[in-house]
């Protein structure tokens, strides 16, 4: 094996996608990977990280629960910085890669305790509009930083940073450059809350649609990702509304549902704003109200600022007020349509490409 690039991520879809599409394209290069990430999100055992080395570090995060909790926290960080910095020093990495998020400090950290011949080059991603915590504790070392947004708050301002955009799946890749179809007679609404789902479309959106004038509920197809337990009442709710609707828990083919969908109902992480303007779709984005940044909130009004979505915030979003602002998108589709064009004017393709190009260049004498 040559020196190899170490991938550094775990944790949410939104935070593993863009790993995996920039380690396939490095793979495709000709590079030697490995994966680190830690005990608490475990193995990958999926797509291209089955066949890849990979290293389960301990190191979880630092925000346990009291002093106790923080104690252990910091002490798990210890010692996954230790592992790491011993894998590092025996694969004679080449770099090491972070996408944010918890699993990403140990081995980053780690590489600037080895001695200078062997210390591998630093890169990080940002996937949001505001550096994430892990990011922000990794930007102290001074490595290059890859962006997803042209604007990003609570960058350094000595930070080194490239626009690559946000790596996408290329089942989602693939959507770029496809056209948007105003809805004429069947309006299809993909709803969906972020890889772990988000109970508040289910509470919320089943109600709105279901006071629709009677006119539109008929024309309407809803694919909804809904929450295992939650599933039964919300179908019915459905049903008695006479709105063909399709739920599921997880949605497995993200690029089939995008291409259908007139609109989409949603959370603002950064990966699913990267796939809405990768297809070009509109969308009402309720940014995840706990985010420890409200970087989802910084993620939507991107969007909102660009023409391509209609934000409300969650304490707003009731079914009254999402009832009023469907019907009146569904009676001015020009609005949907118009939103969709500038949705696509906003994505930035080959991100993926692009944090591969800087990695390389990193790895240049
Ligand atoms: C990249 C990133 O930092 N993302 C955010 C998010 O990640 P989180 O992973 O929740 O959300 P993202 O929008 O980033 O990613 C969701 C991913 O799940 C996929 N999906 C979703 C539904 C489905 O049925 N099937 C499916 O495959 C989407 O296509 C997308 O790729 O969590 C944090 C809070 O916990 C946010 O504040 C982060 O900003």
């Amino acid at each position: 094996m040559s020196r190899p690039i170490v991938i550094a991520a775990g944790g949410t879809g939104g935070h593993f996608f863009p790993a995996e599409a920039v380690a396939t394209v490095l793979a495709e290069r000709g590079h030697d990977l490995v994966l680190m990430t830690d005990a608490r999100h475990g193995r990958r055992d999926t797509g291209l990280f089955r066949d890849l080395p990979q290293y389960v570090l301990d190191g979880a995060g630092v925000a346990g629960k009291g002093l106790g909790g923080k104690v252990r926290g910091v002490l798990a960080l210890l010692r996954g910085i230790g592992e790491a910095r011993r894998v590092l020093k025996s694969l004679d990495a080449a770099a090491v890669v972070g996408f944010g998020g918890y699993p990403s400090i140990p081995p980053l950290t780690a590489s600037r305790f080895l001695p200078s011949a062997k210390r591998p080059r630093m890169v990080i991603h940002e996937g949001n509009a505001v550096l994430g915590q892990a990011n922000a504790f990794l930007a102290r070392f001074s490595p290059l930083i890859a962006t997803s947004y042209a604007t990003v708050a609570r960058l350094p301002q000595h930070a080194q940073t490239t626009l690559t955009g946000m790596p996408v799946r290329a089942g989602i890749e693939a959507l770029f450059g496809n056209t948007y179809a105003v809805p004429e007679e069947r309006i299809n609404l993909l709803v969906w809350g972020g890889s772990l789902g988000a109970r508040v479309f289910s509470e919320v959106v089943p109600q709105a649609l279901a006071a629709l004038p009677e006119e539109l509920r008929k024309r309407l197809k809803v694919t909804q990702q809904i929450k295992a337990d939650d599933l039964d009442r919300v179908r019915a709710i459905y049903t008695d509304a006479g709105i063909e609707v399709e739920a599921a828990p997880f949605f497995t083919d993200v690029p089939a549902c995008l291409r259908d969908a007139h609109l989409v109902i949603g959370r603002a992480g950064g990966s699913s704003v990267a796939e809405l303007t990768m297809s070009g779709r509109p969308s009402i984005l309720v940014p995840l109200p706990i985010a420890a940044s409200d970087e989802q909130g910084a993620n939507g009004q991107a969007l909102v600022d660009a023409g391509a979505a209609w934000m409300i915030r969650q304490p707003d979003f009731t079914p009254t007020a999402l009832t009023a602002l469907l019907t009146d998108l569904f009676s001015q589709p020009e609005k949907l349509e118009n939103a969709a064009k500038a949705a696509h004017f906003c994505a930035r393709p080959h991100a993926a490409a692009k944090v591969a190009d800087l990695i390389e260049s990193a790895l240049r004498p």
